[in-house]
């Protein structure tokens, strides 16, 4: 990353018809930058990238990149003059088209045949050139629709879920050798998924989008550990909600004093990720009692649900995810709680 800020979107509005999708939404994606709209099926996120490629124009606000406008409700540049790579969910190949041709489509004649080379090479398909599209895996057509994007030299390439067809285990592998690709190529680029896991995996900035705007921007691990509110911390994931009362940098809960991350607003409740709760054998004052209520094996850990004991100051419901063997569903145990722990705003009552 440079540190210059590539592309700004500005109070971005945008409608389907007369339903509004995009309701003034702003992101700033650095130079070189990996970043990642996250956000639910539908929430507008290839409205987005429609409208950044040029396939769709906003009602209001501008998108700029490197300093030109793009769209600012008035003003138009033509999907062709943005000098935008787009990668769809399906690729889009052209299917009467061999490898190479696909990816040298719309390079200039002199050089087409070295960077066809050395897009192949980029991404791993040499000896491939010569196939057409029904002779590839899936896999291996994202790739190929990768390169073609690339081949261009894009100031901004667009990925939109192009892993979401592909099966979990290449979903995963094709996804980190795409980052690397890119982070090779020195690529600009935004990737759009509702996948936590490929957020979090892929991108250097995730911008967590709801309700047709962008809510958080920080990296995976900042959203993760310390979500603004508490739907951002669900949307990233499982988390166990404590009511606390803080006071010098650590908040009361039933598990003792735990550090906090941040200064706790008043009224607040406390986060601790799944794996910030631990079973123990040792009692102290700082366990708590809590029976098995169920569990679930997930090949890499178990993720185990607890009702804690009534009378403490807990929800009804805490969750952990664990390496170790489980204990049976029934059984009493011991919880102990590992800091820090996240003040979050209490949700309103609904
Ligand atoms: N061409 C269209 N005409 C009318 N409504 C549309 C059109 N395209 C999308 N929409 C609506 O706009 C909203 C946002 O759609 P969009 O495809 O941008 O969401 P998304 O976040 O990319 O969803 P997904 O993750 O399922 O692809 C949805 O309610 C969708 O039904």
């Amino acid at each position: 990353m440079t540190g210059r800020p590539g592309l700004l979107i500005n109070r971005l509005e945008a409608a389907h018809g007369r339903s509004p999708v995009l309701t003034g939404l702003d992101l700033t994606v650095e130079d070189g930058a990996l970043a990642c709209v996250l956000g639910p099926s539908g929430c507008g996120k290839s409205t987005l990238l429609r409208i950044v490629a040029g396939f769709h124009s906003a009602t209001r606000g501008s998108v700029t990149l490197h300093g030109r406008i793009l769209d600012d409700g008035r003003t138009r540049i033509p999907a062709e003059r943005r000098h935008i790579g787009y990668v769809p969910q399906d690729g889009a190949l052209f299917p009467h088209l061999t490898v190479a041709a696909n990816i040298g489509f719309g390079l200039a004649r002199a050089a087409r045949r070295e960077r066809v080379a050395e897009m192949l090479d980029l991404v791993g398909l040499d000896g491939l050139a010569d196939r057409h599209p029904h002779q590839l895996s899936g896999g291996q057509q994202q790739r190929v629709a990768l390169a073609r994007a690339l081949a261009p030299r894009p100031q901004l390439l667009l990925l939109d879920e192009p892993f979401a067809a592909l099966d979990a285990a290449l979903r995963t592998e094709l996804r980190t050798e795409v980052a690397a690709t890119l982070r090779r190529a020195g690529a600009t680029a935004i990737l759009v998924t509702h996948d936590v896991d490929e957020a979090l995996a892929f991108a250097d900035t995730i911008a967590l989008m709801r309700d047709g705007r962008i809510v958080q921007t920080d990296t995976p691990h900042a959203l993760y550990h310390r979500p603004a509110d508490e739907g951002i911390a669900r949307a990233l994931g499982e988390a166990n909600l404590l009511p606390a009362k803080a006071a010098d940098g650590y908040a009361g809960t039933a598990f003792g004093p735990l550090p906090l991350t941040t200064e706790a607003v008043p009224d607040s409740v406390v986060m601790l990720r799944p794996h910030q709760l631990r079973m123990t054998s040792e009692p102290s004052p700082h366990t708590v009692r809590a029976r098995v209520t169920a569990c679930l094996f997930r090949g890499h850990d178990h993720r185990v649900e607890f009702a804690p004991d009534a009378g403490l100051d807990l929800p009804g419901r805490l969750v952990i995810y664990t390496d170790a063997p489980p204990p049976a569903v029934g059984s009493q145990v011991l919880l102990r709680a590992q800091g820090p722990a996240h003040p979050l705003a209490a949700a309103p009552e609904h």
